[in-house]
């Protein structure tokens, strides 16, 4: 059974089906781009899948060893709690706290202290403080960032900021990983240091990533499978080859190249 299952799915907002009837499937250590004109109901449908939006139709369920869980009425923190962590198209980050902290706190979210060892500060709350700490660096430094621990994450280049939210997603353990446009307003440096770094989880990290992006030359070049979306319906999936050479898709991009 997929990961995720996505089954004609839909959302309505008055009027306007803003995802229309979409089914898909994700399976484990995927990585699969979601792209489609502006509009087309991609960050409707990632809303839909972390819980900031109710269905208005058709389900979600998520695969965990064998464990399904229906999603469509779940709130974001507990669909996060199941592994499903994302980033915003805007930077969201702790803007005012350091890089570290703004990490220990993805970690935090998964490793919950009880009440009453964090409140009476018992030796078990310490320990875990410090290894968690210990953790968060060790992350930082896989992605080239320890000398950056008590960096106020305001003083950082745009690219690291973005960077520092996916590394912070990726402290709360994901086993599925939503990444809302991770290049915009990015040069082509930043560009190619976020396809390294993209590149680097999918094979360390063994998860699932799904990724929403306008660069296509990002998304071709990383995604392995490809699903398409024009006014909220999916129209096309496949490789990134099959996608280029899809005539829908073509006509979608307004005859543009992609
Ligand atoms: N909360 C909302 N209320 C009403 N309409 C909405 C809401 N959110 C999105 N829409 C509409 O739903 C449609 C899909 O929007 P959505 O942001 O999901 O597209 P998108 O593919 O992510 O676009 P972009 O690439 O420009 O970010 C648009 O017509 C948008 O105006």
């Amino acid at each position: 059974m997929p990961l995720l299952t996505v089954d004609r799915l839909t959302k309505n907002f008055g009027g306007l089906a803003a995802v229309s009837n979409v089914s898909i499937q994700l399976e484990e250590n995927e990585l699969v781009g979601l792209i489609g004109p502006n509009g087309a109901g991609k960050t409707t449908l990632f809303n839909l899948l972390t819980g900031v939006y109710e269905p208005s139709e058709g389900s979600v369920t998520f695969n965990e060893n064998g464990k399904e869980t229906l999603l469509n009425k779940m709130k974001p923190y507990a669909i996060a709690d199941l592994g499903i962590s994302r980033t915003f198209q805007n930077i969201r980050l702790f803007k005012d706290l350091t890089v570290l902290d703004n990490v220990l706190i993805g970690f935090n979210s998964k490793n919950k202290q009880g009440i009453f060892s964090s409140v009476l500060r018992l030796p078990s709350f310490y320990r875990q403080e410090a290894e968690l700490k210990e953790r968060s660096i060790e992350l930082l430094k896989i992605f080239d960032m320890e000398n950056e621990l008590e960096t106020l994450a305001r003083n950082l280049p745009y690219g690291q900021q973005r960077r520092l939210e996916i590394i912070r997603a990726l402290a709360t353990q994901p086993k599925l990983l939503f990444l809302d446009e991770p290049a915009a307003g990015m040069n082509p440096q930043e560009t190619a240091e976020l396809t390294e770094l993209i590149r680097k989880i999918h094979q360390e990290f063994g998860i699932t990533i799904v990724l929403i992006e306008h660069d296509m030359s990002l998304v071709m070049d990383v995604c392995e499978r490809l699903y398409v979306l024009e006014y909220g319906q999916l129209i096309a999936q496949g490789t990134p080859a099959e996608i280029k050479e899809n005539k829908r898709v073509i006509q979608a991009y307004l005859g543009g190249e992609i």
